[in-house]
């Protein structure tokens, strides 16, 4: 088994920065689905150009490349203990070199370990069995998706749907009302993998397992063939988009296993995925720990080269729904109140990221620069630092905005913050915030790291690095940083409309289906 370590090394590295067939045949079709010169199409044809850049860099896809986890199958007889060690290595390694975020933090003190490894991380997951092989699967899913994972207890009542009771249909309901709660904050469009019964735990394992399969695979299960061909066709009709921008693709796939409960419990767990779905898999041989074989490798292969060729530039959307404006901060409260949902802008000049601990830490300290007029990133990047001590952005795209809800408004009326770029939008409280102080929200395109990372021309300083990478305030100056304004100093909110619009679509399915 010299070779093991290697060998996930190398499972690591092309699972965080190439996608699978199937995941890139299921975000094609969702692109010929998306109506053109619409801001979903740009926001696909982005994560298109991405995809394609992290293939060209060998780097992540996105910047948080989640928990890895590991479900691992051997042979009777092989040494768990020495895999262990040998995935911990190629962890740290892969951490090293810019393929993973250091994304390990300690619950109670805050503290990053910098490595990837921490108590229960990586999640590594053994089950034995009678092949003469190895079976290794990896997914990086990311926290952005993993905070609108939801778990239903039947029966019960659930938003424009009414009553889901212990039946196929009431499972139906559940898993309509998983993709419209999830709106656009996992990054949509995404894959759903849903676990009937179990437990609590037992069935969110279940619904992660799901996400295993083959996007294009076929049910083996009658019922649940027909429950997945169901929810492909309808979750579409409800026009979150990719994004939450609005639009035809909001799910690319959805994967459904079953297994028994006791009496008393009747959950329906459902494991959101985003479009970036990382996970790969390999077949090990047992002697020398050399891949014997790469999964998901049947079918077409799709080539995003081609497919840019034909991309929507923000030129083309001028033609289309929007009007593409350039901003150089710092801005002023005129400049901002100009701008309206629907805008397109791009920046060139200094940004300041600040996600979680930043925002906490700014509602009681001074800022480690000067905001006033400034914008703020809601980003947690990929950065290396090269033998003369100057950082490089790895990966860079936006976190989800919601968690600054009870601070965002607050801190851009304290300091003079005129914008906020993130992405899945955020709440009345930061609404009202910049109508009250003159400010917008800039809407990026979750995952596209890659894209992202290009347009960032230097890295210019950094703050609170206490915080570790992802945490600390990094100062970088950028170029034609393109992202849409969502909602604006006049009240408007894209996302509020789109979640009041959807809603009314998901009351479009109430009626009982499946009898
Ligand atoms: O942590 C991040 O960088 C992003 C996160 O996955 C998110 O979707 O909010
Ligand atoms: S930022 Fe978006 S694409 Fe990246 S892990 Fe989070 S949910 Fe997934």
């Amino acid at each position: 088994m010299e070779k093991f370590q290697q060998s996930m090394y190398d499972l690591i590295v092309e699972t965080s920065t190439k996608l699978p067939k199937d995941v890139r045949r299921a975000i094609a079709r969702a692109k010929v689905r998306e109506n053109a010169g619409t801001r979903a199409a740009m926001a696909l044809d982005t994560i298109v150009g991405n995809i394609q850049m992290a293939d060209e860099n060998v780097s992540p896809i996105c910047q948080d490349t989640g928990l890895p986890t590991f479900k691992i199958k051997v042979p009777v007889g092989v040494n768990q203990i020495e895999m262990k060690q040998a995935i911990r290595a190629a962890i740290v390694e892969a951490t090293k070199n810019g393929k993973l975020r250091p994304n390990s933090v300690d619950s109670l003190t805050g503290k990053n370990s910098g490595d990837n490894l921490g108590e229960g991380v990586p999640v590594i997951k053994f089950e034995q069995w009678e092949n003469d092989y190895i079976d290794v699967r990896l997914i990086l899913k990311g926290g952005g998706c993993e905070n609108k994972n939801i778990q239903y207890s039947l029966p019960c009542e659930l938003e424009g749907l009414g009553r889901a009771g212990r039946d196929l249909d009431g499972i139906r309901k559940c898993i309509l009302h998983a993709v419209y709660q999830a709106q656009g904050q996992g990054c949509s469009a995404g894959f759903i993998g849903v676990g009937i019964g179990g437990d609590r735990s037992s069935g969110y394992e279940l619904a992660k397992e799901q996400l295993f399969r083959p996007v294009d695979d076929v049910n083996p299960i009658e019922e649940l063939r027909q429950l997945e061909e169901y929810i492909m066709d309808n979750a579409n009709k409800l026009g979150i988009g990719t994004m939450g921008f609005g639009g035809e693709s909001t799910l690319l796939g959805c994967k459904i296993g079953v297994m028994h409960r006791i009496p008393a419990s009747f959950f329906v767990s459902v494991a959101y995925n985003c479009w970036a779905f990382r996970r790969m898999g390999v077949k090990i041989d047992p002697q020398t720990g050399d891949i014997i074989e790469w999964l998901y490798q049947d079918g077409e292969d799709v080539d995003f080269a081609k497919e840019l060729e034909k991309a929507e530039t923000a030129a083309a959307l001028e033609q289309g729904e929007s009007r593409v404006i350039d901003l150089v901060p710092p801005l002023s409260e005129e400049q901002v109140r100009k701008l309206r949902v629907g805008d397109v802008v791009r920046i060139s000049g200094m940004i300041y990221t600040g996600r979680d601990a930043i925002h906490k830490y700014l509602m009681d300290h001074d800022a480690p620069v000067d905001l006033n007029g400034q914008i703020i990133y809601h980003c947690g990047p990929v950065m290396l630092k090269d033998e003369d001590g100057r950082w490089h952005v790895k990966a860079a795209g936006p976190t989800t905005s919601i968690r600054e809800e009870p601070y965002q408004g607050d801190i851009m009326k304290k300091f003079g913050v005129r914008a906020v770029i993130g992405k899945g939008g955020m709440g009345a409280k930061t609404l009202q915030a910049l109508k009250e102080h003159g400010g917008v929200y800039l809407n990026a395109i979750g995952g596209a790291a890659q894209y992202y990372a290009d347009c960032i021309k230097s890295v210019e300083g950094v703050d609170l690095m206490e915080f570790g990478i992802p945490e600390a305030m990094w100062h970088l100056r950028v170029e034609n940083f393109t992202a849409v304004v969502t909602m604006d100093s006049h009240g408007n909110s894209l996302h509020e409309d789109v979640e009041k619009s959807s809603l009314e679509k998901l009351a479009q399915f109430k009626e009982p289906v499946f009898k």
